[in-house]
């Protein structure tokens, strides 16, 4: 089969389940990493032959989009700050709207008294699955930062410090801990940004979710009790009110849904708070400070 031969297939299968630019997308994805050349050189050389072990990676691939498991757990990466992440299904696929979390915290922290006065802000980032928040922080403010990560799964720990070291963001320390359990927070210091996208997804909206998401991605890292939807936000608040540092701040990333709601947890445990819509226009994220 030539390499022009195996795109149309593919996106022939793709077409069974998605719009015409995602299949085209994935299709240029797929064949880009079983082949490891760029679209133009797979122009140039189309007529090229796929070896006999790439045929059968792209079979397995094909199956397995058309079981709808997300390309990017199919392929073992996923995109985030420019970054390729390795991502299996111990951990959430990072989403773009959580580049623009971290963007914002890196725009507050280079307009603080950290870069200006060149100290070394401490991070810690709740409910890290694959490191995407926190290897992005540390290689964006290198070296000025001393950066944590905490998650309760042992699975997403496990990419996320695999992550970390092919990312170049070793020195990141990287924490086994139930956050929903206050008794475990004696061990944590105080820290200057916390970070977090924590479940906030209430089972009840798992009827109207996808299946590529509903099938493949990890429940702890989705779903939060329907009586308490807010329950990592009340959490991370009381959390703050002993372990952020003078002048410190959290940024989360919120249920679109619920953002006046997060807006105002946050303000009846003593914060100021900010919210912050993602370039969807949807209430994505918020900044709170003591
Ligand atoms: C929405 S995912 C976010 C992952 C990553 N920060 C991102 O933005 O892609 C939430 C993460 O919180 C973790 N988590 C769930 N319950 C937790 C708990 N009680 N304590 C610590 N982490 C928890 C999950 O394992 C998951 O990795």
């Amino acid at each position: 089969m030539t390499m022009k031969e195996a795109y149309l297939r593919l996106l022939s299968r793709l077409y069974e389940l998605y719009a015409d630019r995602e299949a085209a997308t994935i299709a240029d994805w797929v064949i880009e990493h079983i082949t490891g050349m760029k679209r133009i050189d797979r122009i140039v050389h189309k007529n090229v032959l796929l070896s006999a072990p790439q045929q059968l990676q792209l079979a397995d691939a094909t199956e397995r989009l058309l079981q709808h498991e997300p390309v990017q757990y199919v392929l073992g990466e996923a995109w985030f700050a420019g970054m390729r992440f390795y991502v299996d299904r111990n951990v959430l696929i990072p989403r773009p709207e959580t580049e623009e979390l971290v963007e914002w915290t890196t725009e507050e922290i280079r307009n603080t008294k950290y870069e200006v006065q060149n100290q070394q802000p401490t991070i810690l980032d709740i409910g890290t699955g694959s490191g995407c928040i926190p290897i992005a922080l540390y290689r964006q403010l290198l070296p000025n930062a001393s950066v944590t990560a905490l998650d309760v799964s042992e699975g997403a720990l496990k990419v996320a410090k695999q992550n970390a070291i092919a990312l170049a963001a070793a020195p990141i320390d990287f924490l086994l801990l139930d956050f929903l359990n206050e008794a475990e927070w004696q061990q944590l210091p105080l820290y200057d940004i916390i970070t977090s996208n924590p479940p906030y997804i209430k089972q009840a909206e798992a009827a109207s979710m996808n299946r590529n998401v509903l099938d493949f991605e990890p429940a702890t890292a989705l779903f939060v009790e329907d009586n308490d939807p807010l329950i990592f936000y009340r959490k991370i608040a009381a959390f703050g009110k002993t372990h952020l540092a003078a002048k410190g701040a959290l940024f989360v990333e919120i249920n679109e849904a619920l953002g006046l709601a997060t807006i105002d947890l946050f303000k009846s445990y003593g914060y100021q708070a900010l919210l912050r819509q993602d370039l969807q226009g949807r209430d994505r994220m918020i900044k709170a400070w003591l």
